[in-house]
């Protein structure tokens, strides 16, 4: 039985398949061997879409992920009236200078957090009156420790139906500088959207931050491409405050990488189907995407792993090996890649520190939870994360949630059974739109 509606008004002109019901991935006649490039990184492309659109000057971004979450980006900055141009994945970005051209605008953030959480600080800079909506689910996920904060730095919103929530109508006239203070429990992305707005306030702003970080390495993504585009912000030693100069961005030509989050699908095909795949475009010992941690994880579950110039290779094994636990706290996203994995590990898996990711698309534990269940697998629920015990999954219809990483992670489960059946395929198109059509790029089943 299908629990979930999709919210198909916050899929994009970027996305596919959102007429198909379900999808079934088979497990494919031997072991899968190729070589793919994923689409450009979401958090990088959003990040430089908003930095670039900032910045005095033309940014050239190349390597952009087109998917609904850039896209529903570039469509709020050209209703705030920048010129942004997309030929194939290169986007040209004519900046504002922290200065938006419509000072008046209704805009759509889709199902995107790093939208939702990235856009209002740069408004607050602005001087004008704008509204803001979102998907119904995003209309849920958390926004009341950035929005209290843009709030006391002078920004005002009329909240439409419930405080501290899309939607609603943000009046700004400038942000203030000085001190704020932000906990970063549940979100990284609140700070990250204070980051990229605060060198535009009137004044030097401080950002303290309250206890711990979640995924805390987004935060430094932000930091390392603020500081690419000529704003070093300062992090004290303690890592829990932030003083970001004032000044504008500086428009630059960039590259951006491919979508690591992406790859870990690609390289778990190799583990579970005892195949190989090279990923190109990601330099694992360069990159600032913490999900280049699932190398270490496969490594660990038995696969070879290697890293060359700008390539990642990994070799599957024949029995993954389980028996451990994982803190999830840095890399949430791959909770889900992880679980399905464990189904077909020789122990089981405890996932923990993930209790930020029931606020994520879905609530993630328990959606994993119900369909691994549905599956005829042992689950254990956690209040921050799961444990998974090896099972033989029964072939059944599982609920996608509108999360395109439960689709995703759930389709791994096809490569090792037959008749698994997902829900709304076209769901993956939040971050990888051609995700099926890959897959069968690859010689994998997959029938809609
Ligand atoms: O800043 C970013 O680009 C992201 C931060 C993380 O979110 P949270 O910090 O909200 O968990 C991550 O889950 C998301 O996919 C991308
Ligand atoms: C949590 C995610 O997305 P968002 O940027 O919407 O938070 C995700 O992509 O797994």
């Amino acid at each position: 039985m299908i629990t979930v509606h999709p919210d198909f008004e916050a899929r994009s002109p970027w996305s596919a398949n959102n007429d198909r019901l379900e999808v079934r991935v088979s497990p494919p006649k031997s072991a899968v061997q190729g070589t793919i490039r994923v689409p450009g990184s979401k958090s990088l492309t959003n990040r430089a879409l908003i930095i670039a659109a900032l910045a005095i000057g033309k940014s050239e971004l190349h390597g952009i992920l087109k998917s609904d979450d850039s896209y529903w980006c570039i469509d709020s900055l050209t209703k705030l009236g920048v010129a942004a141009a997309v030929q194939q994945e290169t986007a040209s970005i004519e900046g504002c200078g922290g200065v938006w051209p419509n000072a008046s605008a209704n805009l759509y953030v889709g199902a995107a957090g790093t939208v939702a959480r990235f856009l209002p600080g740069a408004l607050a800079i602005g001087h004008g009156k704008w509204s803001v909506s979102g998907s119904k689910r995003m209309s849920e996920r958390p926004q009341a420790p950035l929005l209290a904060s843009l709030t006391k730095l002078g920004a005002t919103f009329e909240y439409s139906i419930s405080e501290y929530s899309l939607p609603y109508k943000l009046h700004a006239s400038g942000l203030n500088g000085g001190e704020v203070t932000i906990p970063g429990n549940t979100s990284s992305q609140f700070l990250s959207g204070l980051l990229i707005a605060a060198p535009y306030a009137k004044e030097q702003l401080t950002i303290r931050i309250d206890g711990e970080v979640v995924q805390r390495d987004y935060v430094q993504m932000t930091l390392d491409m603020m500081a690419d585009f000529g704003i070093k912000a300062e992090v004290s030693q303690d890592g829990q405050s932030i003083t970001v100069p004032q000044g504008n961005y500086e428009a630059r030509t960039y590259q951006l990488e491919p979508d690591v989050s992406t790859c870990c699908y690609f390289w778990a095909i190799a583990a579970l189907t005892g195949g190989h795949i090279r990923t190109e475009g990601i330099q694992a010992s360069r990159t600032s995407q913490p999900d280049i941690e699932m190398l270490h994880v496969l490594e660990q579950m038995g696969c070879t792993v290697t890293k060359g110039e700008n390539v990642v290779e990994v070799q599957g094994t024949d029995q993954l090996k389980g028996g451990f636990t994982l803190s999830m706290k840095k890399w949430s996203d791959q909770t889900l890649t992880i679980a399905a994995m464990a189904v077909f590990a020789d122990g089981p898996i405890t996932l923990k520190d993930a209790a930020h990711i029931r606020h994520h698309e879905c609530d993630r534990i328990a959606a994993i939870c119900a369909e691994l269940t549905k599956l005829g697998i042992q689950v254990e629920e956690h209040q921050d994360g799961l444990t998974v015990h090896p099972g033989a999954p029964v072939a059944t219809l599982v609920d996608s949630h509108d999360d395109h990483r439960m689709a995703m992670a759930l389709s791994l489960i096809g490569l090792r059974v037959h008749d698994i059946r997902i829900s709304d395929p076209g769901c993956v198109s939040k971050t990888c739109p051609g995700y099926f059509e890959q897959l069968a790029g690859l010689g994998i089943r997959v029938n809609y």
